[in-house]
This record gives C-alpha cells, structure tokens and sequence, in this order.
C-alpha cells in the first residue's frame, strides 16, 4: 500500500489517477488537493477518492506527492508544501512542463525527486512518459515512480535532464500534433465535397491504424511509409508535396519552439522565486 497525494487535480491528474486504479490501488490511498469545488467533486463521484480544498491536508502522511500543477502554479505551492511537509521525505514527483530538478530541490529542500513527462493518452492507458531522477531517488523509489507512470502506458528514463524538455516537445505535447494533422486532413478532404462526419471518421481511423501498425510491429515507420507508396502512386504525389514544402524543416522548427517554451517556463520561475 503506498499512499499517494496529488497535488492539482486537472486533466492529467486525473489520467494518472484513472490509470492507477485500473493497477488495483485502493481508492483510499489516493487523496487530491484541488482547488475547485467542481473539479473535486466530480473526483470524489468518479473515483470514490478523498479530496482536499487544502494542499496540507492532502500530503499529510503522503509517501508519494505527485505535483500536477501549471508550473505558473509553482511558487504559491512550493511555499505551501514546504511548510506542510515539515519532518516529511516523501518521494516528489513533478509532471510540470519545463519544472528542472534543482529548481524542485531548491524549493522543497533535498528530497527525492522524480521530473516526469506523461501525455494526454494516459487517460486511456496509451500515454507515453519520460522521467528523470535526481541523486536522492533510491532504487526502490525508481521503481515505484516508474509503477505510477506504467499505470499511464509507456515509459523511458532519461539520463540526461536537458533532454527533459525534448520529451515534452516530442511525446507531451505531441498528441497535438497529430490532432492538428487530422484536422487538416479532414479540412482538405471536406474542401473536396465530403461530408464532415465522413471525413473525420476516416482521419481518425486512419491515425489509429498508422499508430497500431508503428507499434505493435515494431517497424521502421520508413519501411512501413514504403509499403503505402506505389511507384508513381497516389501517395507517391502526396509525400513529394509534403517534400516540396519541407515537412521535416517544418516539425523540426515546431519541437525547437516547444523545447524552447519549456526552458522559459523555467527561467520564468527562476525570476521569480
Ligand atoms: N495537458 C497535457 O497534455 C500535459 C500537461 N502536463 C503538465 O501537467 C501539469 C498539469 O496540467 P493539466 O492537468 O493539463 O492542467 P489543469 O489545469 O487541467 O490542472 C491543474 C489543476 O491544478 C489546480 N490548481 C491550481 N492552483 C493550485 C494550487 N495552488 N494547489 C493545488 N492545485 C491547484 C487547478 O485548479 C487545476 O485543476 C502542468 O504542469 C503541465 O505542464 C504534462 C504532460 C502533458
Ligand atoms: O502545453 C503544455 O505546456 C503542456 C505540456 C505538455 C503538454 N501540455
């Protein structure tokens, strides 16, 4: 039984909390601070957890926090935890984009902490999560930080922390992506006269085929891009129009914004903490 306090109660912590359930954990040992009367409420009807308007209440006795707040929300709960924690070492656990290790510890003093980055899919189990420890995590808490995140689909250490806000770029922001992609697919498909409910069906569909395929064999994506694409076919018109417009210039400038926004969040928090 491991106790577990989260510390916002918004759309990811919601996933998490969903997926972490499904493992077998006790709705007791979950509680959630929530600020919004609304939000806790549909928390406690949904999951039968015990929710708090108080972050102190919450972490009380808590052996894991998961911070699962804006990290504009950051300072105002750095304060309030450290003096909530007086005595406490919890294992920490920050899914805020762009939070860095040292700015975590200088906060809340020298825990073990855990910087993770999950994404929207955890909300059916197919999320995918990097995380980053620092020097005080043991490896039985290592272990217990990746059980939390494994309830939420896919995980990957990385070793190296800078690489954290590439993460976020890639896979935490990503669904994004791919929803705007659809998007345009469906916009370019109804310009040619099918109807919207048509053309949103077959986009989703086909973005859920192209992920299953990627995944569940295992292959290259240009093997399998290949096998779409006959020698002067359809596809073939496609993907030299995305060539000509230089997709891969295109992603590449949008994950350095994102990479980019992440690190400013941070340096955000540094002036003002
Ligand atoms: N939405 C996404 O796709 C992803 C978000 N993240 C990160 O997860 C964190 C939470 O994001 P979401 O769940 O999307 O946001 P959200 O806005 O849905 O949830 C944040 C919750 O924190 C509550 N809150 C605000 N101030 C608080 C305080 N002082 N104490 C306790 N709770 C407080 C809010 O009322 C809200 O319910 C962010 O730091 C974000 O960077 C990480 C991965 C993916
Ligand atoms: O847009 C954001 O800042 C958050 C982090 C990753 C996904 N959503």
């Amino acid at each position: 039984m491991t106790r577990i306090a989260f510390v916002g109660g918004g759309n990811m912590a919601r996933s998490l909390i969903g997926g972490l359930l499904a493992t077998g954990l006790a709705p007791a040992d979950i509680r959630v601070a929530e600020p919004l009367a609304e939000t806790r409420d549909k928390l406690g009807h949904d999951f039968g957890i015990a929710t708090f308007a108080e972050n102190r209440l919450a972490v009380a006795d808590a052996e894991v926090i998961v911070l699962a707040v804006k990290p504009q929300a950051m300072p105002k709960v750095q304060a309030e935890l450290r003096m909530a924690m007086q005595g406490q070492r919890p294992l920490v656990i920050s899914i805020a984009a762009g939070v860095r290790l040292d700015q975590l510890e200088r906060w809340l003093g020298n825990l073990p902490i855990v910087r993770c980055m999950p994404n929207t899919p955890a909300l059916i189990g197919a999320g995918a999560t990097g995380l980053c420890a620092n020097g005080r995590v043991s490896p039985a808490q290592k272990a217990l930080a990746q059980h939390i995140m494994d309830a939420a689909g896919l995980t990957r250490w990385i070793a190296d922390e800078s690489l954290m806000d590439t993460v976020t770029a890639l896979s935490g922001s990503g669904p994004a992506y791919f929803f705007a992609l659809v998007e345009a697919l469906e916009d370019a498909a109804v310009a040619q006269g099918m109807p919207r409910d048509t053309a949103r069906a077959l986009a989703a569909q086909t973005c859920l085929g192209a992920g299953r395929m990627l995944v569940e064999s295992g292959e290259d994506p240009a093997e399998l891009r290949r096998r779409v694409t006959s020698p002067n076919g359809t596809t073939q018109a496609a993907l030299e129009s995305f060539a000509a417009d230089d997709l891969p210039r295109v992603t590449a400038r949008a994950v350095a914004a994102a990479t980019r926004r992440g690190a400013e969040l941070a340096d955000a928090l540094d002036k003002e903490t």
